[in-house]
């Protein structure tokens, strides 16, 4: 059964007299263990298409299935983990804690400590000498490196990347993704939204989205 789940799916903003269709009609489907990048031009779609994956963004249209719900807002990051374009580390805490923190408030994985996980996961980003420090404190592409660990830390059953290596240079973005199939090999669900030609080329599936509506392929 797949992770995530979606058949027509729609959402539209208003602003003032102005409607944008976000999305239209957006069918889904990902397994665990696969790796789908999502491309396409900037404003086509594809962060509104994970917000509405994740709970941030109520569609106006569809039906979303998230492992065993139709709810997402309920799910832990074990279920769920999100790497949003913004990063959303939490300025209070040091980098080692924001990647600890899913651990703290979800369930690890069987048989694995997420301590020693957010250790190697730091070490192969290289930012363990940045552990102690806050995120205003680290450069953005090094914060985007602690954003996606503390994704990773609990292998989640789905994990949402908008963007995940738009910060990097190419060694970091390929250890990036390298965690990412890692990930995906130890059965979770991948969905990036990418503008990086390597992470389609090693991607199970890529998927097109243009003026809100998602097509199969690469975009031509
Ligand atoms: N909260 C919002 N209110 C109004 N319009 C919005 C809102 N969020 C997104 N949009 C509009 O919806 C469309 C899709 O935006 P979205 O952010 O999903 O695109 P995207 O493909 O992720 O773009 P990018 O690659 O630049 O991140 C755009 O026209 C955008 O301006």
């Amino acid at each position: 059964m797949s992770v995530v789940a979606a058949t027509g799916l729609s959402k539209r903003f208003v602003r003032g007299t102005e409607a944008v269709t976000a999305l239209d009609a957006v069918d889904l489907a990902v397994e665990g263990g696969e790796v789908v990048a999502l491309v396409g031009p900037s404003g086509s779609g594809k962060s509104t298409l994970l917000a509405v994956l994740c709970g941030w963004e109520t569609p106006d249209a569809g039906t979303l299935r998230v492992g065993p719900g139709t709810d997402p807002r309920g799910l832990g990051w074990s279920d769920l983990a999100l790497v949003p374009q913004a990063l959303g580390l939490v300025p209070e805490l040091s980098l080692a804690d924001n990647v600890l923190l899913p651990a703290r408030l979800g369930r690890p994985a069987a048989g694995e400590d997420p301590a020693e996980r957010a250790r190697r996961l730091v070490d192969g980003f290289a930012i363990a000498h940045l552990a102690d420090r806050y995120p205003h404190q680290a450069s953005l592409g090094e914060q985007q490196r602690a954003a996606v660990a503390r994704a990773l830390v609990l292998r989640p059953a789905l994990l949402l990347a908008d963007e995940p290596t738009a910060h990097q240079d190419r060694g970091h973005a390929d250890a990036l993704l390298d965690a990412v199939l890692d990930a995906a090999d130890s059965g979770t669900a991948v969905l990036l939204a990418t503008h990086d030609e390597v992470a389609w080329s090693r991607a199970d599936r890529v998927l097109s989205m243009r003026d809100g509506r998602l097509l199969p392929g690469p975009p031509s």
